[in-house]
């Protein structure tokens, strides 16, 4: 395709030198994924800079280079007169804009729901998946558990955890517009949002969750991680607010001028949706959902007070789309778990294992409290210290789990060029002296499971918290690839007789 910069909206061109519309074939952020006709983006990272890797992008065959440094590619435009060089204010909001040029901007074709929040972004992004796709709007997925076109999961490497870089967010689209797909649920992190990967995108309705102190490895301080996750609001059309989050329920509601819908757990409130009388049992989850002055009594076949939160916010999403509440209410029994976030397995001996993405102390004190709504003898739970991420956090992990479970076995997830043992002690630090004692620990997450896995007897209930980002653990940079279904599948079946 033929790349006019000079008159692509917001690109931002400072420079440009060399033809002026090049010819480009594809897009890419990183040298070693170039190849002939590419335009490369140098990205200024955390670790390196993607101006070093002019020369090799050029090797590869890139036709356009991009990037901030204007000396710079000044300097090796008279090298290749044959190729377009452009500079720019921001590299990554260039990549933002020229990707949705490039892709001819299939968000046009879609309606898009954000959701960002703390805790609850995967859960609440999969219902609202869900949802559309039970209620016939062919609705796609992006996010923690990867990318789902209607049907299921479509294979594609993202660069990172959760919001994926701009230009694969706009190749997504690309794909999922092909497909005839007609909405997209996706995770919108803080760090998304501070990098520019959504820039460009207006969001239809924005979901807010909660916010408790994350990511501050990434954002220093809190101030700027809140006003990082606000920048959502200010590129979307409707929200759905959660009024009992103190965090920035009221920052969000004074940025915003457009349609919206609050939501809370208080019946005195004066939310829009009003979600209470939650009983969270064995059979799934009912609660009273309150819209317009009326009440529903909800069942849904769902684990854990806090998703009753997560599905009011995701009705509340379908209901700013123009659906009904009929048509939502019609369709809610049929509600499939997210995967890894209270999914429950049953297992021999009437063991319940649930499988639950819980990485913050907030998130791990509130799935320990709900797993113990179900029918079970004992509680063996499974907790970890995350080597990628703020090691302050660590021990507060460990203040939320003590006392709370029978059997408690603390190990490390992702722990990148870190010891594991030095993460493990890390979590270590936050119990108490006598409590410490008690708690086992494993160097490996493989080995923790199987350890919770052997403490465990039947009747009883093994929470397995924390787990793998894209079914890997991250060493030494190194994706290896793991999955505690496995795991658990192997632990059973070659055991199968003593069960
Ligand atoms: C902190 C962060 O955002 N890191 C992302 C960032 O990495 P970085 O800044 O370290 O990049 P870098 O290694 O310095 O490289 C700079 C540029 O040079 C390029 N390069 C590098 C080497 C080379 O040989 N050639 C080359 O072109 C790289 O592709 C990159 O574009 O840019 C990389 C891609 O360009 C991402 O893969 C990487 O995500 C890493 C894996 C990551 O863990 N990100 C996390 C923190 C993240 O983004 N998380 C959020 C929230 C998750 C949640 O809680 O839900 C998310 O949305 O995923
Ligand atoms: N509304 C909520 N309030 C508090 N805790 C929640 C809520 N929703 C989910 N959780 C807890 O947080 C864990 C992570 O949930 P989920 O994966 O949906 O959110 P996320 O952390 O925002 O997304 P990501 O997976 O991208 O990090 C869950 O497994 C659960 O333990």
């Amino acid at each position: 395709m033929e790349i006019p910069f000079a008159s692509i909206p917001s690109f931002q061109l400072i420079a440009q030198y060399g033809p002026e519309k090049p010819e480009i074939s594809s897009i890419a952020y990183n040298s070693r994924q170039v190849v002939k006709g590419c335009a490369f983006f140098c990205v200024p990272g955390e670790n390196t800079d993607g101006h070093l890797y002019i020369d090799e992008a050029i090797s590869n065959g890139a036709s356009t280079i991009i990037g901030s440094n204007s000396v710079l590619l000044a300097d090796y435009a008279e090298k290749h007169p044959d190729l377009s060089f452009a500079a720019v204010e921001n590299v990554r909001l260039a990549l933002a804009y020229l990707s949705d040029f490039f892709y001819q901007s299939p968000q046009t074709n879609l309606l898009k729901i954000g959701v960002t929040g703390t805790n609850g972004k995967t859960t609440t992004a999969t219902y609202v998946y869900n949802l559309f796709n039970l209620l016939g709007v062919s609705c796609g997925f992006i996010g923690t558990t990867g990318i789902l076109g209607a049907a299921g999961k479509i294979p594609f490497q993202k660069s990172t955890p959760t919001t994926p870089i701009s230009s694969d967010i706009h190749q997504i689209f690309s794909r999922f517009v092909t497909e005839d797909i007609r909405a997209v649920a996706m995770e919108v992190s803080s760090i998304a949002l501070d990098q520019k990967r959504v820039e460009g995108i207006r969001f239809d309705v924005a979901i807010h969750t909660n916010i408790s102190e994350e990511h501050l490895e990434y954002h220093k301080t809190f101030e700027h991680y809140l006003q990082s996750k606000l920048l959502l609001f200010k590129q979307s059309n409707a929200a759905v607010v959660n009024i009992d989050d103190e965090g920035m329920a009221k920052e969000i509601l004074s940025v915003i001028d457009y349609p919206h819908l609050t939501y809370s757990n208080q019946l005195d409130s004066r939310a829009d949706l009003i979600w209470t009388a939650c009983k969270s049992s064995d059979a799934g989850l009912d609660f009273e959902l309150r819209y317009q002055g009326e009440k529903r009594v909800i069942h849904v076949p769902l684990y854990g007070e806090y998703n009753a939160a997560n599905l009011t916010a995701a009705v509340g999403a379908a209901l700013l789309s123009g659906v009904v509440l009929e048509d939502i209410l019609a369709v809610l029994p049929k509600m499939s778990q997210v995967e890894g976030r209270f999914q429950m397995i049953h297992g021999p001996g009437n063991r319940k294992i649930v499988l639950d993405y819980a990485h913050t102390p907030v998130a791990l004190a509130a799935v320990l409290q709900e797993v113990k709504k179900l029918s079970h003898n004992r509680l063996i739970a499974l907790i970890a210290g995350i080597g990628i991420r703020d090691f302050s956090k660590m021990p507060k992990m460990a203040k939320a789990a003590e006392g709370k479970a029978d059997v408690l076995v603390v190990t490390v997830d992702h722990p990148g060029h870190n010891e594991p043992a030095l993460v493990i002690d890390a979590v270590l630090e936050g119990f108490t002296i006598p409590y410490k004692q008690q708690v086992l620990t494993a160097n490996s997450r493989r080995e923790a499971v199987l350890a919770a896995l052997k403490e465990s007897g039947p009747d009883d209930l093994i929470l397995l918290s924390s787990g793998s980002i894209n079914g890997a653990q991250i060493v030494r940079g190194e994706y290896i690839p793991h999955s505690d279904e496995a795991i658990i599948e192997e632990f059973f079946s070659s055991k199968n007789s003593e069960f």
